[in-house]
């Protein structure tokens, strides 16, 4: 099957509204849903239906699209859209694509004089902002693998991946795993190494699932593996995503990232960040700013249904960390690859086009 055959969109828009790809039920189950309205979009999100920064940030502009869809006939439509920006806006905290997506339809209501007009032109947005997502990812794809080239030769290269940074969580492609697939492509990569992503698996439920229906070399391990596997299987890049960057460089990513990177500084293995300007939070000065989601307990002491753990034991489940810029060696955007990112040089990539 060709790769285009092969994609998985997360996020479609139809006629019928916006339908998502129930992404809990993956891999056993390939399930979209279909929503109307903004509060619903915004539950789809904290639950977990869709996920993945750009993802998040692309579903929630639709969901401002619906609400328009809805409302815009309404005398008091500007208040009701705005309680479902609102509501968007809560849905979840760490991925900043979500506020420059709901930033950015904002912009678009307060711009419009043309209010009859405002659904349709709202649906356009949010579907440039769709598209304009693949693309990056694709141009990111292609940047990451000229920096690699360039950094350290053809390879084939072991890699190390963290989570899903898919097609699953974007427009389409991929950040991390857009870089891999290129590589894989152009003959730069050997293997992958995923690691499992405790406690909602995305690294053995979605990125298994994206990399092995394409042909591309993946091994999952379990995430405690991974020191060991780096050393073992001589990886030499860790590839991630990110959902927050810091204007410092500093990277918030899915819990794990952090100790990642420690790991591949500690072994020789580069660190590439891969993500869309729209991930670079510039008005937070630092790592420690970025607010960091935590997530129910039962993530960890239930299996689905089942218990795995000892009935109200206290539970820590920050699900994301902050990796401090001086472990990340390359942040690929689409506006270009920062090495060794940090304030000067993020200000320099944001004042460009
Ligand atoms: C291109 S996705 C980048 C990040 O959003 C990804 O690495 C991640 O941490 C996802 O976390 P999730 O909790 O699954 O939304």
């Amino acid at each position: 099957m060709s790769a285009e055959q092969q994609r998985c969109d997360a996020v479609l828009w139809s006629e019928a509204g916006l339908q998502l790809l129930d992404q809990r039920l993956l891999p056993g189950e390939e399930t979209y849903l279909t929503f109307t309205d903004a509060p619903s979009v915004a539950r789809a999100i904290t639950d977990m239906v869709v996920r993945g920064a750009p993802a998040i940030g692309i579903t929630a502009a639709y969901g401002v699209a619906l609400s328009l869809a809805r409302h815009s006939g309404n005398s008091d439509w500007r208040a009701r859209v705005d309680t479902d920006i609102a509501c968007l806006r809560q849905s979840r905290p760490t991925a900043v694509n979500l506020m420059w997506a709901l930033d950015r339809m904002q912009a678009l209501i307060e711009s419009t004089a043309e209010s009859a007009r405002l659904a349709k032109l709202a649906e356009q947005e949010a579907i440039a902002i769709h598209e304009r997502d693949r693309r990056d990812n694709e141009r990111m794809g292609a940047l990451g693998v000229e920096a690699i080239r360039r950094l350290s030769g053809d390879g084939p290269h072991v890699m190390m991946t963290h989570c899903n940074a898919g097609a699953l969580a974007t427009g389409g492609y991929g950040t991390a795993l857009g870089v891999i697939r290129s590589a894989w492509r152009e003959g730069v990569l050997q293997r992958v190494h995923m690691d499992e992503t405790r406690p909602w698996l995305q690294g053995s439920r979605l990125t298994a699932w994206e990399l092995l229906r394409e042909g591309i070399p993946a091994v999952l391990n379990a995430d405690g593996a991974a020191a060991h596997i780096i050393r073992e299987q001589g990886v030499s890049w860790v590839v991630v995503g990110a959902d927050r960057v810091a204007a410092n460089g500093d990277v918030a990513n899915k819990i794990g990232t952090y100790g990642l990177a420690i790991l591949a500084r500690h072994h020789g293995a580069r660190v590439m960040v891969v993500a869309p300007t729209s991930t670079i939070d510039m008005s937070l000065d630092k790592g420690e700013l970025i607010p960091i989601e935590e997530r129910s307990g039962d993530e960890l002491l239930l299996l689905g249904e089942r218990s795995i753990g000892v009935a109200g034991c206290p539970v820590a489940n920050p699900v994301f960390d902050v990796t401090p810029a001086a472990l990340v060696d390359l942040l690929v955007t689409e506006r270009g690859v920062v090495e060794a990112p940090d304030r000067s040089r993020l200000e320099q990539l944001m004042a460009g086009a």
